[in-house]
């Protein structure tokens, strides 16, 4: 990966998870700069030789590539702190949901390469899911060093609209969350059996990542037919999803799906 000099504006979840990543795949931390208004996330990434800054202004000057990491509530004050920079000749990569490119040069008029990423916490261990959405802009290098950095913590795919996106942050950007709570229902019904509460989690996480990895392993195999391989004629799983169907899990995933996609949007016309 080329080495430029990454300003990460916003210290959060997903900027520690990236820059975990970044370093373990062996990029050198004085090449990072991340700023934070609070000290604590500051004082975690420099102790690991990220350089570090309350400015924003001081760290998007020397960067090659601003990566916008803020909340979305808050781009358009964060953004106010170098908006008047020329920054024609970095990429801007911006990881947040709900604002668009369109948005992103109102807020920084002299923006030119624009790359959105929609992450995922997984990239903490380096096994993130990001959709990349490239403006007409980005030359071949700033696409290669988008790709690269997201790489660096897990898996991509480039995306050829940007409304995409949104389709994205409903499948994999929130999706950690939905599986979290499966996960904390089947904890709660095993204790409820009577297992104790660190056999229930370990039964169930145990049990749902040797899954996923039974549909990684096999991409040959539709899901459907993974289903069926767990399910037998009359047996105690048929039984589970029975209920499952009766309560139409399916309708309620996507109904789930398509609220996180009306918010992304609605997030559009708000910030
Ligand atoms: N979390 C997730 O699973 C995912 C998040 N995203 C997107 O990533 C972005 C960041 O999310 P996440 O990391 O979870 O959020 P966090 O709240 O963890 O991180 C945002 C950070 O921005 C800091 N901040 C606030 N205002 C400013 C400012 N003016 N200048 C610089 N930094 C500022 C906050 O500081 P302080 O600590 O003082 O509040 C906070 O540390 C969001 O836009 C979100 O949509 C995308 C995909 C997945
Ligand atoms: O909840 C959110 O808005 C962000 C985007 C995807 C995951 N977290």
């Amino acid at each position: 990966m080329q080495q430029k000099l990454i300003a990460f504006i916003g210290a959060g979840n997903m900027t520690r998870a990236i820059i975990l990543g970044l370093l373990r795949s062996g990029y050198p931390a004085q090449k990072i700069i991340a700023t934070n208004p609070s000290n604590g996330k500051l004082a975690a990434l420099a102790e690991l030789g990220v350089q570090t800054s309350h400015n924003n202004r001081f760290a998007v000057e020397q960067a090659d590539v601003v990566v916008l990491a803020v909340k979305p509530q808050l781009m358009a004050t964060a953004c106010a702190d170098f908006a008047d920079q020329d920054l024609s000749q970095k990429l801007l990569i911006s990881i947040a949901a709900g604002i668009s490119v369109k948005r992103l040069n109102a807020l920084l008029p002299s923006a030119t390469a624009i790359v959105r990423v929609m992450p995922n916490t997984p990239s903490l261990l380096s096994v993130g899911m990001a959709g990349l959405f490239a403006n007409a802009k980005c030359g071949a290098d700033d696409r290669t060093f988008a790709a690269d950095l997201m790489c660096a913590v897990g898996k991509i795919c480039w995306l050829q609209q940007e409304s995409a996106i949104n389709s994205v942050i409903a499948t994999s950007g929130s999706s950690p969350a939905y599986f979290f709570l499966f996960l904390e229902a089947m904890q709660q019904q095993a204790i409820n059996m009577g297992l104790d509460p660190a056999t229930a989690r370990q039964l169930s996480q145990q049990a749902m990542l040797g899954a996923a990895e039974m549909a990684i392993e096999n991409p040959q195999l539709e899901l459907t037919t993974l289903r069926e391989q767990v399910t037998s004629k009359g047996g105690t799983t048929a039984a589970a999803l029975q209920v499952f169907e009766q309560h139409q899990l399916k309708q309620i995933v996507a109904e789930a799906m398509q609220a996180a996609v009306a918010r992304a949007e609605e997030m559009e016309s708000l910030f």
